[in-house]
């Protein structure tokens, strides 16, 4: 326990806690068990080394296949490693909102600018943008405190239109939710919501009204313009016009907007609103943007010259809230000055709706969203997730203990702004500040900001800061605090992990590598951690592997694993493993099936996007190819979304991606077939039963592939084009495979 929790226990006059914190009760338990397991994957190694090296064995083949079973030993050793920093201390966080107002009173409560990103409104619909939008801006928070600032990297007109209308909406919503006192405060969910809602006149006007706006932003969407019927003032007008004709997302002049300013737009509570403030960047070819770092940083500097809050909540666009308390647990944790002092950021989990109830491709991603962080907790602190984070303004600009002073003063977080948001010094001072030239020569994405490099920003931005030696914090209330979207389809799943695996190499092969730039300035578990994460498609290896040595070898009736008793070390070592995963994921509320998924999705991960990403970022590295954010679409097929519903896989895309895994998927059947059939035949087996269990339960694993390429005839089967390509590139497996190990039997017999 740390902090004014146990203080409290023990005299009668100390303030009320605010939060407290507790060390997980497994932790005995997992290092204990580090240390065995430790010893176990010594031993294996001791003996991949002796057949190596100190053996001389019989011929280049067997050689080769034990070089391969070392090469992936060696892999799963390092990966099971740098997975102990999160099992080392982890630790569980408690916040007591309830006793703020006893401690501060509402006008000490700090500034809150809440930055949301958006990039494309054909695959982030603004109806959702808004609604992320609208449940943001009615927190239970002072409304004067708060700022949203939206940045548009679609540099869409159609965006800009839906903020204008949400902005009216938004003046019955806000009074709306805070009399109802609803939980809800997205108004989509809350009207989707199968809550006994009050059928009262009040909620039947507001519903009515939501749909109106949407009924609208619809429209203009599908027509992909706004026309004159739905511009209602001057005012309107004059923003629409700076769509010009050159105008287009890539090159384009900053637009911003001030769609609400908290000193004189009421709601119809006569309750002044937060603001809300439409930012679409400067944009031009010549010039890099940074994908989403950049969006970040521009709202950094204009929210600087605007409002520089001392606090910032970065959020995407479809992470609405789902909680109204959520700043006030922030709050708890910022009241608190000694832990405040090197604070950068407190990271909520990335939690999400929608998810099928046995989660079919782990889009919950539970290790490294929920659990992992609570161990990074009692280290340093969690990695920043990119979204559902509240940082420190100062925590961008330079370490703890040196400020890095900005190019102009009135980006400086001591800077007070004295000028109102809509005057005309502000305004050139913001769109000086977003112009696209801006950056040059400046110390923005290198040494202050949201640091670039890498296509996972939020990953690496976290990482230097935490070599800067700032801190961050693991918040994990139980009602959700954010809930995004997730991808429905396998396609979409695995080009989401496809792009973070490339920027997590961009981090792991760069100049600040976590082995060994992190090592030294942030200490040895939490650069294992940070390493765990950056070689993660190192996964590939193994997975790749496995899935194909001991089938090919089985197919030939060749034995490759050893016999008692080492047989009984891959027992443990495989049973420790998969155990120890399937008690992380029960432990946070897991069920079996999801655990089931969740593994077989590690195991899918790593015939695609891992093998993918690992080929495409040596590609860029050679100066092949280059890469882009490819964003996630958040827009849904009902087709796909029913099948998603039923659990069904949704492959569909005749994408290279999906030939290893099928390739893989044929083999193995293969193979188990080919072994079973040598079991009851009396052949002689012997020595090859593991292998016989590791392609039966692949092939268990495997069997929605089995379905989606024979069974099913809907549009989410397996393309056509994979199943044609898949067989071929299997029997050329097979035969290649024979060929190596009949010369070899052949050269073993001169
Ligand atoms: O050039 C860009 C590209 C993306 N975005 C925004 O970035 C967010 C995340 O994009 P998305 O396609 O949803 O990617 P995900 O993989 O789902 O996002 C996860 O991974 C990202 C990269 O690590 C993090 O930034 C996110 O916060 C995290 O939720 C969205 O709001 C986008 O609008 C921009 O603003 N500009
Ligand atoms: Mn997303």
């Amino acid at each position: 326990m740390e902090g004014r929790g146990l203080r409290a226990g023990f005299t009668t006059d100390a303030p009320p806690p605010l939060h407290m914190s507790e060390p997980l009760r497994r932790t005995a338990f997992n290092r204990l068990f580090a240390v065995v397991y430790f010893s176990a994957i010594l031993a294996l190694l001791y003996r991949h080394v002796r057949n190596l090296f100190l053996h001389p064995t019989t011929s280049f083949l067997s050689f080769s296949i034990t070089l391969t079973l070392f090469i992936s030993d060696l892999v799963l050793a390092f990966m099971w490693a740098s997975a102990q920093a999160f099992r080392m201390s982890p630790i569980r966080r408690k916040e007591f909102p309830q006793n703020l107002k006893r401690i501060i009173k509402d006008k000490d409560f700090v500034g809150l600018d809440v930055f949301i990103c958006t990039a494309d409104p054909y695959k982030e619909p603004p109806m959702n943008v808004v609604n992320t939008a609208l449940s943001l801006m009615a927190y239970d928070y002072p409304t004067e405190k708060i700022s949203i600032y939206v940045s548009d990297d679609g540099g869409s007109v159609l965006t800009l239109f839906a903020f204008m209308e949400a902005a009216k909406f938004a003046r019955h919503w806000l009074p709306f939710c805070r009399e109802q006192n609803i939980m809800e405060r997205s108004p989509n969910v809350y009207f989707c919501s199968n809550y006994q809602h009050p059928s009262s006149p009040h909620f039947d006007k507001i519903k009515m009204m939501y749909e109106d706006m949407k009924v609208k932003v619809e429209h203009v969407i599908d027509k992909d313009e706004v026309t004159d019927e739905y511009i209602t003032d001057h005012q309107q007008r004059q923003a629409f016009n700076k769509w010009t004709k050159s105008f287009t997302r890539m090159d384009h002049p900053t637009v911003i907007q001030i769609i609400l300013d908290k000193s004189h737009d009421k709601d119809i509570s006569g309750r002044l609103m937060p603001n809300l403030i439409y930012v679409s960047r400067g944009k031009s070819k010549t010039s890099p943007h940074h994908f989403k770092a950049g969006a970040l940083n521009v709202l950094l500097r204009v929210s600087a010259v605007m409002t520089n809050a001392p606090i910032i909540l970065t959020q995407d666009c479809d992470m609405y809230s789902n909680d109204p308390q959520t700043p006030l647990r922030m709050l708890c944790y910022l009241s608190d000055p000694p832990l405040k002092s090197s604070l950068a950021f407190i990271q909520f989990p990335q939690r999400f709706h929608g998810v099928n109830k046995d989660d079919i491709y782990d889009t919950e991603y539970k290790l490294p969203f929920q659990i992992n962080p609570m161990g990074l907790d009692g280290l340093k602190g969690p990695s920043y997730l990119g979204s559902g984070c509240f940082f420190r303004r100062r925590a961008l600009l330079g370490d703890p203990s040196t400020p890095v002073a900005p190019e102009i003063p009135e980006l400086s977080p001591e800077h007070v702004v004295n000028k109102p948001i809509r005057s005309q010094e502000t305004l050139s001072l913001a769109h000086h500040v977003a112009s696209c030239n801006y950056e040059n020569e400046t110390k923005w994405g290198s040494k202050t900001g949201f640091r670039y490099g890498s296509l996972v920003e939020d990953f690496y931005t976290s990482y230097r800061l935490h070599c800067e030696g700032w801190k961050s914090l693991f918040c994990n209330p139980e009602r959700a605090a954010f809930l995004g979207n997730v991808p429905i389809t396998l396609f979409d799943g695995v080009n989401q992990c496809k792009r973070w695996c490339i920027g997590l190499f961009e981090v792991a092969f760069s100049k600040y590598s976590p082995l060994t730039f992190g090592s030294q300035y942030m200490g040895l578990l939490m650069s294992l951690g940070y390493s765990h994460y950056a070689f993660c498609s190192f996964w590939c290896i193994p997975v790749t592997f496995y899935s194909f040595l001991p089938q090919l070898t089985l197919l030939n009736q060749v034995s490759i694993f050893p016999k008692e008793p080492w047989f009984f070390l891959y027992v443990f070592l495989f049973l420790g493993s998969y155990g120890q995963n399937f008690l992380d994921l029960i432990l946070v509320g897991g069920t079996v099936r999801r655990w089931w998924n969740a593994q077989r999705m590690w195991m899918i991960r790593g015939l695609t996007c891992n093998l993918f990403a690992s080929i495409e970022y040596l590609l860029r590295s050679l100066g092949i190819s280059t890469y882009d954010f490819c964003l996630t679409s958040k827009v849904v097929d009902d087709e796909q979304s029913k099948r998603y519903g039923q659990g069904i896989f949704e492959f569909g895309v005749p994408s290279p991606l999906f030939v290893p895994l099928t390739v893989a998927a044929i083999i193995n059947l293969f193979s188990f077939l080919s072994g079973l059939t040598g079991f009851f035949s009396g052949n002689n087996m012997e020595g090859l039963g593991l292998q016989m269990i590791l392609t039966g339960s692949i092939v268990l694993n495997y069997l929605p592939v089995y379905g989606a390429i024979a069974l099913r005839n809907d549009a989410g089967k397996m393309p056509t084009q994979i199943i044609i390509i898949s067989p071929f590139v299997s029997v050329a497996l097979y035969y290649a495979s024979s060929l190596c190990l009949w010369s070899n039997n052949d050269s073993s017999k001169h």
